[in-house]
């Protein structure tokens, strides 16, 4: 069903293909036709507005996030975004819904060999995801889209077994034509069901804390009433555009021991730690060295073995997650960016340029926000509004790419109007986008019927909004699929996205008198 179905795609006649993969992006915003002449050079911008200084220490900026929270946001934003930098046109190779294609792929190609087909059960093969793009970031994001593969084979499993329609055979049936029908069917039913659980994640655990709201454990913010002041469509489709691809380019937020992480791989392809003059050609050849190798069912990450049943050791991958968890985050911020990850950003900002994109205050003008008056509005920090002065001289003249990702901290007179959520044009940005996919995505509103996700897949993905975490849904996901190394009083298993320091000093946390909570990382409960 994810990417979206064939009949899907005929939902609204007028936009057949609107949503699905290698379609051109959208634009929300026109942009005035500027040459790229008149901007200055991208390599000066990453060095005066966007590269992390020596002295910065990233952990004093995110709040209590963990390093979790931004694994976590790369599945999200690999879900909908997947450029083609070869095509002429702006290409999207994935579709524009939170469909979980890193796990599952955009191609009947890439779902068929991620597909245990032969069992007529609608399983996955084990421990194994479909986007090569995850083995080249720090091992917790891999480790997450592992956790969906066995979510979606529990799903399967507990579908065949309820039988719920009476239609199925278990043990599958032998005829092969009608064993393949049953193994359709059961897929599709478990991907919708574990999409759900992924987008629960995001609209609870994920936007929650990005918005600033993790002491109370996030949740759907309040005031998504901000969102009608836009277009934000509950019926038809959706269609990514360039202006969040470039909005989501979260590199400031990359933690101290994700750096180290792509210091060393980058090393391993470039044969260099010269980070201050590897640029985009230097990228391609890395990319070029790091193809990966093999059947994706045994492909392996952060040095990790497969067991012979092809599982990985639920104790490799839990030390992975404890420490993404005890790992602070990075923000958003000016100057935040690692230097190692100079070459992404000179190709995000050229990339923005070649899509002719609108400027910061064309953007926030759409979003519905005063546009910045001066340099000091933006960024209140005297040293970043001089430099950003200096390289593009008025306001009105800068660019999106560098706008939003150097912006200062403080609300303007939205921010006023919605104080709590100390909205500035990357959370407005980020809210109205989010709340739009879901709202307009038909896999979870048309789509997700009894007939489709099952009494028992309802109830699944059901939310409980007064559990431990304030309404948080990840936990399901963890004591699911690694149910010995999770234990119910750990604040690793229902506040990952926070650090346990984080939660220690949380005064929100409600006490648990019969289960104190447990603030040390997890032991295994039993030898898994
Ligand atoms: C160490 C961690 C990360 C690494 C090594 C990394 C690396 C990259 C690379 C190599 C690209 C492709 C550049 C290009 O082809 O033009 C990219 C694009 C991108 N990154 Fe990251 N990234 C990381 C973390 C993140 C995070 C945490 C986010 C946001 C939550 C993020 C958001 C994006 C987006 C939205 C794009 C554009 C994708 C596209 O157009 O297909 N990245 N990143």
């Amino acid at each position: 069903m994810p990417n979206p179905p064939t009949d899907l795609a005929g939902h609204n006649p007028s936009s057949e293909d609107i949503g699905s993969p290698n379609m051109p992006y959208a634009r929300s915003v026109p942009a005035k036709p500027q040459s790229a002449s008149d901007l200055p050079r991208p390599d000066l911008v990453f060095e005066k507005l966007l590269k992390r200084s020596n002295t910065d220490n990233s952990e004093t900026y995110s709040g209590g996030l963990s390093s979790l929270t931004f694994a976590f946001g790369t599945l999200v934003i690999h879900s909908v975004f997947f450029t083609d930098r070869g095509s002429a046109s702006i290409n999207n190779k994935t579709s524009s819904y939170f469909d979980l294609a890193p796990l599952y792929g955009d191609l009947p190609s890439q779902k068929d060999e991620i597909r245990d087909k032969g069992q007529g059960r609608g399983l996955l093969h084990p421990d194994c995801f479909a986007d090569t793009r995850m083995l080249f970031l720090p091992p917790a994001a891999a480790v997450l889209l592992v956790l969906f593969n066995r979510n979606h084979n529990h799903i399967a499993q507990e579908l065949l077994t309820r039988n719920e329609k009476g239609v199925w055979s278990n043990p599958p049936p032998v005829d092969p034509a009608t064993r393949t029908k049953q193994d359709d069917e059961i897929f599709e039913n478990a991907c919708l069901i574990n999409m759900r659980h992924f987008v629960n994640i995001v609209i609870t655990d994920y936007v929650g804390g990005v918005m600033g709201m993790a002491s109370r454990g996030g949740g759907w913010p309040g005031n998504a009433e901000v969102l009608h002041v836009r277009n934000c469509d509950t019926s038809s489709k959706n269609q990514l555009s360039v202006l969040f691809n470039i909005l989501y380019r979260w590199h400031a937020t990359l933690s101290a021991l994700d750096t180290n992480w792509i210091e060393e791989a980058l090393e391993r392809v470039v044969h260099s730690r010269d980070w201050d003059h590897l640029g985009p050609t230097d990228y391609e050849r890395g990319a070029k060295n790091a193809k990966p190798h093999g059947a994706v069912k045994d492909r392996v990450f952060a040095g990790l073995e497969r067991l012979p049943n092809g599982h990985f050791a639920d104790k490799d991958l839990s030390e992975i997650l404890h420490v993404a968890t005890e790992e602070p985050a990075g923000f958003f911020r000016a100057r935040g960016t690692p230097a190692v990850m100079r070459c992404v950003e000179l190709l995000g900002i050229e990339q923005a340029r070649q899509w002719n994109i609108c400027t910061l205050n064309e953007f926030r003008s759409w979003l519905g926000l005063l546009p910045f008056t001066s340099f000091e509005d933006w960024n209140a920090a005297p040293e970043i509004a001089h430099a950003a002065r200096e390289l593009y001289g008025n306001i009105d003249r800068l660019e999106l790419y560098p706008g939003l990702h150097a912006e200062g901290r403080n609300g303007d007179g939205f921010g006023k109007r919605y104080p709590l959520l100390r909205v500035d044009t990357m959370r407005n940005g980020l809210l109205l986008d989010a709340v739009s996919l879901i709202r307009g995505d038909p896999h979870l509103t048309t789509y997700f019927t009894l007939e489709n996700a099952t009494e028992w897949g309802f109830n699944d993905v059901a939310r409980d909004h007064h559990n431990k975490a304030f309404g948080g849904h990840i936990h399901k996901i963890l004591k699911r699929t690694l149910p010995q190394n999770f234990p119910d009083n750990s604040v690793y298993t229902w506040f990952p996205m926070s650090t346990p320091a984080a939660m220690k000093a949380n005064k929100h946390l409600p006490e648990n008198p019969s289960n104190p909570w447990e603030f040390n990382r997890p032991t295994t409960i039993l030898e898994s």
